[in-house]
């Protein structure tokens, strides 16, 4: 059965992340004409506004390994059962961000939701610290890596105390920069992981095609996470942490493209829009031309 309802979940949270405008994302994404854009596709679409964040100027920083991390665990305590909670009622929940540290609650969300799902994670980065691991002590480095079981327990029992994801179902895409003990850790996970390198060689379309495959595999669909930087930074360039050498516009829409096409969306991430540092919201427009391919946009249908 093809679900054919969203709900926007908006989650302006920038504790996560260095720098503070992120928590702008939401608006930018919704001004980028994000309802409208669904509502051509045919979808359904509700909007649950934005959950509650505490704003970094009035917090302190208790920890430097783990910034903020009363306030995201208390962000992601939020999230996590609106996720569930549509997953369950067969709606696609679609969370815009926000930094990344909201992977957290989504993805303990999908599990609560008691479906089987896969991941895709689109991104230049791994997210795969722990305060063991971290040089920055940002929390949106390290939400894979929670949700895999690894971290503090204000983090990891978010949603309960198992493990959200499967190893074997989960996929990186995109990657470039891992910090060096991530990368290991990301290597005894037995997460797959598609470099650029990978997309350079084998492209896009065999990347996405297996990254498809095995997320889907003995699951009820697919749960996917994507970071604008993933993208090259000349295409986004509203994102905290930019890496040259990333996914051209249109290897980024052909994965959208693919995930529309698979009919396997089960609830969908779209994080790290910063409007201070975008070039007049080309970075959310893009954000929202995605989110279309991946509800079904097509070219020539
Ligand atoms: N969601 C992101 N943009 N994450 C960037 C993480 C960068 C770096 N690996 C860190 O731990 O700080
Ligand atoms: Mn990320
Ligand atoms: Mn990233």
């Amino acid at each position: 059965m093809e679900r054919r309802k969203v709900r926007i979940i908006g989650v302006p949270i920038d504790l996560g992340a260095d720098r503070r405008g992120v928590d702008m994302g939401p608006s930018a994404i919704r001004y980028a004409g994000l309802h409208e854009r669904l509502k051509k596709l045919g979808w359904e679409v509700e909007d649950v506004g934005n959950i509650d964040v505490p704003i970094a100027e009035t917090r302190e920083i208790k920890d430097p390994l783990l910034k903020y991390l009363p306030e995201i665990s208390e962000v992601n305590q939020k999230l996590y059962p609106l996720v569930a909670q549509a997953i369950k009622e067969e709606v696609i929940p679609l969370i815009i961000g926000g930094d990344h540290s909201l992977g957290i609650g989504s993805l303990a969300g999908c599990a609560a939701s008691g479906k089987q799902f896969g991941v895709i994670w689109f991104d230049t980065h791994g997210d795969y610290n722990s305060m063991e691991t971290t040089s920055s002590g940002n929390i949106h480095g390290m939400p894979l890596a929670v949700a895999n079981g690894i971290g503090v327990k204000e983090l990891t029992s978010i949603g309960g105390a198992a493990r959200k994801i499967k190893e074997e179902n989960t996929v990186i895409i995109g990657a470039r920069d891992f910090d060096d003990e991530e990368r290991a850790m990301i290597r005894q996970s037995g997460i797959t992981v598609f470099t650029m390198s990978d997309i350079d060689r084998l492209g896009m379309e065999a990347v996405v095609r297996q990254g498809l495959e095995i997320a889907n595999r003995g699951t009820h669909g697919v749960h996917i996470s994507f970071d604008l930087d993933v993208l090259d930074p000349s295409e986004a360039p509203g994102v905290g942490t930019p890496v040259q050498g990333g996914m051209t516009y249109r290897e980024a829409h052909l994965a959208m493209e693919m995930v529309a096409d698979c009919r396997c969306l089960l609830s969908m991430d779209v994080v790290e829009v910063n409007p201070i540092l975008d070039a007049q919201n080309k970075t959310a427009e893009l954000a929202v031309g995605l989110i279309s391919s991946a509800f079904g946009q097509k070219i020539y249908p």
